[in-house]
């Protein structure tokens, strides 16, 4: 698998500490990753670096078949080249419909004014239809998003994520605070979509992390400790020690 990802050697210190420590990894095409590891494990501030929040001391991080440096672009030129990111608390625009919010997230050349003043493209229906089948929210389109469980929020954003077309989409914590059947419906979702672009998944819950059935990536102390197949990683005495036998 080609690389769509490569982060080689970052590191990155606060006040003195270490929090990413000469951290190298890739990820592939269309490939679902979990990152898993102890609080401070360096999970956040990884996302923090890729999507051009957190600046590293030292490193690269390499996008795309140009092998593009993303190390000192701005967060929404790192967006614009096809990075999304989802935080842990969905925000959506809770008094807008399901609908509403979707037309909003359509990648738009005229720019933010023009989204909220200009007419609706015919185009842009067929779009939001899809997406809204795609993250299983078709029925709840005329819906303020407002009265959506803490579920389907987590969904619509996703799905406002997807109308920007990202090539690798960074998720955290998705089952927080979800019911257990909607955590099936997000590890299915989540599957899903990795066939079509990367989805690298920052997660704590375990069960979660076996029903995706994907590569993990175990951080520690800002670096890679383990990586493989869940049962691969798990079944590591160091990762056992410092993050699962606790
Ligand atoms: N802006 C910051 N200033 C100072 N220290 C920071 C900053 N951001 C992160 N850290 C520290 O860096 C370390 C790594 O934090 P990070 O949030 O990346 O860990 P994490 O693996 O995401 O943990 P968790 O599972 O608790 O979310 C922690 O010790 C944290 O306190």
């Amino acid at each position: 698998m080609s690389a769509l990802l490569e982060v080689s050697g970052i590191s990155v210190s606060f006040d003195g500490f270490r929090a990413i420590n000469d951290l190298s990894l890739a990820i592939g095409e269309r490939e679902l990753r979990a990152i898993i590891g102890p609080n401070g494990a360096g999970k956040t501030t990884f996302m923090d670096i890729v999507t051009g929040k957190t600046r590293p001391d030292s490193g690269r991080v390499l996008w795309g078949e140009h092998f593009i440096d993303l190390v000192g672009m701005d967060e929404a030129r790192i967006a614009r080249a096809g990075i999304g990111r989802k935080f842990q608390r969905p925000t959506v625009f809770e008094a807008q419909t399901v609908e509403e919010n979707l037309h909003l997230a359509l990648r738009n050349p005229r720019g933010p004014f023009a989204v909220l003043f200009s007419r609706r493209r015919p185009e842009d229906a067929a779009r939001v239809a899809a997406i809204a089948t795609e993250i299983g929210l078709a029925e709840e389109l005329p819906r303020l998003a407002g009265e959506l469980s803490h579920g389907q929020k987590q969904w619509l954003e996703i799905g406002m994520l997807l109308a920007q077309e990202p090539r690798l989409l960074l998720v955290d914590e998705p089952a927080a605070g979800m019911t257990p059947a909607e955590r099936e419906h997000t590890t299915a979702l989540l599957r899903r979509l990795a066939e079509h672009r990367a989805v690298v998944v920052v997660e704590h819950d375990m069960e979660f992390v076996r029903r995706l059935d994907c590569r993990v990536t175990v951080l520690h102390e800002g670096r890679v400790l383990a990586e493989g197949s869940l049962d691969h990683v798990t079944s590591n005495p160091e990762v056992i020690d410092v993050y699962l036998g606790r």
